[in-house]
This record gives structure tokens, C-alpha cells and sequence, in this order.
């Protein structure tokens, strides 16, 4: 079993493991956690399934079941029956897909249900209008197409049609070329390409490392490592481990934008260590990108060995379906028509207007009635940082659609396994009530013939659905209320599914707070603002270069040196600078220390007359 906390559902990785969702309750945007585990064995969920598979059809209304009458709000009904009842009523099965949706240990009412049924009826309505091409990613004046990428037909022209396919396509190609060495590095000892090293960040990453994670075999043919943040000691230690399998290292470059800094960085990192390997970085280099981005032409100007195009019309958080996590799966050996298949199917099914069957409906209103409607609360290792940005960078927004001020959001945390239990659990059950759960359990501990008896009839696999159903039990007879998403096992179907069934949910649950679920204003105020620190940067080298060309060198304080770059209210940011860059050797404290930012004198030990000093 595994929880996430802060972020969505762990990533189920093939070994088994569990992850829950929490959400909060206060009045910040909620945290979400993520518990999942497998079942102690298939025979007794395959019992429980088939008997309610059998039930009689349902309708929102039906109280004959008696299922579980909810006290107040955050108050639950703790009779076991009646949740029986409840469960049997609400259980949600994909029979094809062999996914389950159980939402009967969270407290929604009858009155709370007929209240939504025009609203979510609006929600499916603008689902549908988004799938037929409207612009419904209004702040971009784009259109949200990634649901055409399992299924081309939907797309609205025939040229996003043919787009979608001859993209796959290559993907299929050039993978299989790479993994039966048609296509080779120059000069590798192997003779064939034996690593990927993918660099991007946020949705150019989360969705490949969730799903490596949680779908790449032991062996697979090519081994996949990341690099998907700018910092030196990360990106030295890829490197470093990599060491002379550099030259049969793939590397792909992924940036929809083609101009992220952090990607851009690591690029220019890792085009160093090729030359200083002697290596031609254009031989083993591929960009997935925006036709004629800035990184797009470097590739075509440079030669690289391939480029795949990124549409407008996908987001970062939800291309994992797109060559963004398609190709690196390929190159894995995973199977990512399987992929696009479970994501399909599951699409299919997230278009039914009947809420009992459309899973994505039923997570979106749990959403809705465990937050207010309001983000009032808050694995599958990775499966959690990937819904961490699915989830937090839809629905974190200031504003509505119709510009009303809303803070809204649901906050996002999750790990794999019982991690959680030896973590925050006992906050989460006895502290403050700020949250719900969603365990992604599996059911299939191990391949068939695999298992292995810690104890007479009690495998590992037994622990982790104990500590799954045990940890839901205590929470929800304190009122924690939950959802549990099962999957037979962790395949490229079932991914493809959990994929697409959290993108729809995040849609859906998007409808009914009225807020745009596609754009992203908040992440360009912070590169903006990085920007600027790194420009002042710039001015205090300047500054400081001035001072140290000086015979004698003359040390500045903080105050003169905020002074010669003219910013006196910068004066906090420039000490944190110095401070960086005299951690670095890149500036000399002359006099005093960190400690007292008053004390101190700056200078750079050396002129540096560079013109580009001064550019
Ligand atoms: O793929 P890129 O253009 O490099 O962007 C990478 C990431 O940058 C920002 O953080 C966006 O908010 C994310 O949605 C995106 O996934």
C-alpha cells in the first residue's frame, strides 16, 4: 500500500503498491492524499465484483437500497449494512478495463445529488462542445484536443486527423528502429543505443517518469533516466552515472514551448559533457516540441537525429498521450497502443451522462461535495507528482471564467505503499479534518506463479490490502471520508485508463467551479519573476566589476552596490545573491559575513575587462 501525500495517486508501479488522496478542509486549497494497495487475493474481489455486477440497473434516486443515510456534513453514516448497502449501490466496474470505482465512504446525499444534476449536465455539455473543437481554453483562445489523441477521429479537421496518426506512426517507427540498432550512435562500445536521457520538466516530465515508473520492464531495451530541473548537482550526477554509456545515450529534449529555461539549461549542460566527451551531441539528440519553436529549429539547424511535433492544443500536464510520453515509452519497449487503448476506453465511458456509470463524473462530484465546491480540502510511486500538476495546475486558479476572484484549487500529496502509515497517517486520522482519501489499489500482487508465503497463507501483497482496508476503516470511523480506485493490475491499459480518467475527472470537476481548467497564468508570474533576479544578477556583476577594476579594488556594502545598480528597494535580493555567489567562489566577501548582512564588503577578486562583462 502506498500514500501520496501531496500529490494524487501513486504511480502503481508493476511490483504492486498503494497510494491515497486527502483533501482538506480549511479555508487554503485542500490537500489531497493518496493511499493504494492490492487486495489480499483476485478471489475475493472477483466474489465481490461479480455479485455486484449482477445488480439491478440504478438510478440516482433509488433509496431501496438504503444506502447509508449521511449525517451532517462530515459526519458518516458508520452502520455497516447500510455502507454495504451503499457500496453495492455506488460501485462503479469497467468490465473490459478491470477498473473499480468505490465513492461509498464519501457522505454525498440525495439532496446534494439532485442539486448537481443540472450543473453536471452543463458540465457534460461543454465536454462535449471541447471534443468537438471549441476554443475551451479561452485565456490561450485554444482549443483542448488530447482526448484526439487516443481516438483521431474526434478531431475536428482532417489535417489534426492525419497530424495525430503519421505522429504516432513515426513514434512506432523510430522506436523500433532504435531498439533492433538500425538506428545506432556513432560510436558506441554496445553498438545500439542502451540509455535515454530525457530532459524537460512539469508536464514534459512528470507523465514519462510516472509511467517508467510504473510500466518499464526490468530489462528494457533502452534504460531511462531524467533530468527535469536546473540544478547542478542533479544534472552532474546524470551525467556522472551515465559516464561512458554517454555515447549510447539517447537524449530527448521535450519542451512544448521550446524556450523553458530549466530544459534549455540542462540542453546546454549535457551538450557540454558530449563535447567534452568528444562526442557530436546532433547524432544522438531528440527534440519533441512545437513545429518552429526555438528549440524545434535548433534541432532541424543542427541536424539532430529526430523531431517530433507538440500540438497547441495539448497541455504539458495532459500529453502524456502525445509524443511527449509515447515515445519515451516505446523506446522502454512498453506497449503504448495498449496505452491509447485504456485511455480510449475509458474516454468512451467518461462521455456517459448517466453518473453512476462515468467514473470520471463520480470523482469530480466527490470532489465537489468532500471541498464545497470551494478546494475547501486536500501513488503508484509517481503517479502522485504526476496528478500533482494534473490536478494543482488545472484547478489552482485566481479567477473564474467569469472573472470572479476564487482561489481555487485542490492541494495534492501522495506516496506509494504504507509509506504514509509510518509518516502522516496519524494527522490524517486523529488531527485536524482537512482532507479525503483515493487509494489506487491493484489487485494482482505478483505474476501468475509468482507468489511467495511470508507465512503460512500471508503474503506481502496481504499487508498492503490490510494496511489499504485497515487504513480506510480507521479513517472513515473517524469521518475521514475516501474514494478507492482498483485496477486488476498495473498495465499500459490500465495507465492509459487512470490517465484518462483523472483528465476527465479534472475537466468535469472544472465545469462545475466555472474556472478554466487549460492555462497556466500562475507559473508565467514565477518565470517572469526568476527572470528578473537573474537580470539583476547581471547588474550586480557589472557593478562589482566596475568596483574591482579599480586601483585598489574597492569592496562595496550591500547598500552601495544596491545604489550603483539603482534598486535600493532590491536590497534583500541583492544580499541573497552575494550570498549565493560567494557560497560559489563567484564573488569574495572582503570584510564581515552572511551572518551580518550590514558587515559585509564585496568585491570579485579579479578585473574582468571581458566586453561581454559589459553587454
Ligand atoms: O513543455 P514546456 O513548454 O517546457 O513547459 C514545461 C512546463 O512549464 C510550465 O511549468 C507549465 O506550467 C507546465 O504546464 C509545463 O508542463
Amino acid at each position: 500500500m502506498a500514500s501520496i501525500s501531496g500529490a494524487a495517486a501513486a504511480a502503481p508501479s508493476s511490483s504492486g503498491a498503494s497510494c491515497g488522496l486527502r483533501l482538506r478542509r480549511d479555508h487554503l486549497p485542500r490537500s489531497s492524499h493518496f493511499r493504494l494497495a492490492r487486495p489480499s487475493s483476485i478471489t475475493d474481489v472477483s466474489r465481490s465484483c461479480s455479485s455486484s455486477s449482477s445488480s439491478p440497473p440504478r438510478s440516482l434516486s433509488s433509496k431501496q437500497s438504503g444506502h447509508a443515510d449521511v449525517l451532517a456534513h462530515g459526519a458518516v453514516d458508520k452502520d455497516p449494512i447500510r455502507l454495504w448497502n451503499r457500496y453495492v449501490e455506488w460501485l462503479y466496474q469497467h468490465k473490459q478495463l478491470g477498473l473499480f470505482v468505490d465513492v461509498s465512504r464519501i457522505g454525498f446525499t440525495e439532496e446534494f445529488l439532485r442539486r448537481m444534476e443540472a450543473p453536471m449536465g452543463r458540465a457534460f455539455a461543454a465536454m462535449r462542445e471541447l471534443e468537438k473543437g471549441a476554443i475551451a481554453n479561452p485565456d490561450e483562445g485554444r482549443m483542448v484536443g488530447h482526448y484526439w489523441l487516443r481516438n483521431p477521429a474526434l478531431a475536428p479537421n482532417s489535417f489534426l486527423r492525419d497530424k495525430i496518426e503519421t505522429t504516432l506512426e513515426r513514434i512506432l517507427a523510430f522506436a523500433s528502429d532504435v531498439i533492433s540498432a538500425k538506428i545506432r550512435p556513432p560510436s558506441s562500445p554496445a553498438g545500439r543505443f542502451t540509455q535515454i536521457l530525457s530532459i524537460g520538466i512539469g508536464g514534459s516530465s512528470l507523465g514519462p517518469q510516472f509511467v517508467a515508473e510504473a510500466l518499464a520492464p526490468d530489462n528494457p531495451p533502452l534504460m531511462i533516466r531524467f533530468i527535469d530541473n536546473t540544478d547542478p548537482a542533479g544534472i552532474d550526477h546524470q551525467i556522472a552515472q551515465l559516464g561512458p554509456e554517454l555515447a549510447s545515450t539517447l537524449v530527448i529534449v521535450i519542451s512544448k514551448s521550446g524556450g523553458t529555461p530549466e530544459t534549455r539549461n540542462g540542453l546546454l549542460e549535457v551538450q557540454k559533457a558530449f563535447r567534452d566527451a568528444g562526442l557530436e551531441f546532433s547524432k544522438q539528440g531528440v527534440a519533441i516540441t512545437q513545429e518552429n519553436s526555438l528549440l524545434d529549429n535548433t534541432a532541424r539547424i543542427e541536424g539532430w537525429l529526430a523531431r517530433f511535433p507538440m500540438f497547441d492544443w495539448v497541455g504539458g500536464r495532459t500529453s502524456e498521450m502525445s509524443a511527449v510520453g509515447l515515445l519515451p515509452a516505446a523506446l522502454q519497449g512498453i506497449d503504448i497502443k495498449e496505452m491509447l487503448v485504456g485511455a480510449a476506453q475509458m474516454d468512451e465511458e467518461t462521455r456517459n451522462t448517466e453518473i453512476k456509470e462515468n467514473p470520471a463524473a463520480l470523482l469530480a462530484l466527490c470532489w465537489y461535495w468532500a471541498s464545497d465546491g470551494i478546494g475547501s480540502k486536500d501513488s503508484l510511486l509517481l503517479l502522485s507528482r504526476y496528478l500533482q500538476q494534473l490536478v494543482m495546475e488545472s484547478l489552482g486558479k485566481e479567477f473564474d471564467l467569469d472573472g470572479n476572484r476564487v482561489n481555487q484549487g485542490l492541494t495534492v500529496y501522495g506516496n506509494k505503499g504504507s509509506t504514509d502509515q509510518h509518516a502522516y497517517i496519524q494527522q490524517l486520522r486523529e488531527g485536524v479534518h482537512n482532507f479525503f482519501v483515493t487509494f489506487i489499489e491493484v489487485l494482482r500482487d505478483r505474476p501468475p506463479g509468482h507468489e511467495w508465503e511470508l507465512e503460512p497463507s500471508v503474503t506481502c501483497g496481504d499487508y498492503l490490502f490490510g494496511m489499504l482496508h485497515g487504513t480506510r476503516s480507521a479513517l472513515y470511523a473517524n469521518d475521514r471520508e475516501s474514494i478507492t480506485v482498483t485496477v486488476q493490475e498495473v498495465n499500459p491499459r490500465a495507465v492509459g485508463a487512470l490517465v484518462a480518467l483523472y483528465e476527465r475527472a479534472v475537466g468535469l470537476y472544472a465545469y462545475l467551479i466555472n474556472i478554466n481548467a487549460y492555462h497556466q497564468p500562475g507559473v508565467e508570474a514565477g518565470k517572469k519573476a526568476a527572470g528578473e533576479v537573474l537580470a539583476l544578477q547581471k547588474r550586480i556583476l557589472l557593478v562589482l566589476n566596475e568596483a574591482s577594476c579599480k586601483d585598489p579594488a574597492e569592496p562595496l556594502t550591500l547598500d552601495q552596490i544596491a545604489d550603483r545598480c539603482h534598486c535600493p528597494e532590491e536590497i534583500e535580493m541583492i544580499y541573497k545573491i552575494i550570498q549565493h555567489m560567494a557560497a560559489n567562489d563567484r564573488a569574495l566577501i572582503a570584510e564581515g559575513n552572511c551572518g551580518s548582512p550590514r558587515s559585509i564588503k564585496v568585491y570579485l577578486g579579479e578585473c574582468n575587462v571581458d566586453d561581454d562583462m559589459n553587454s
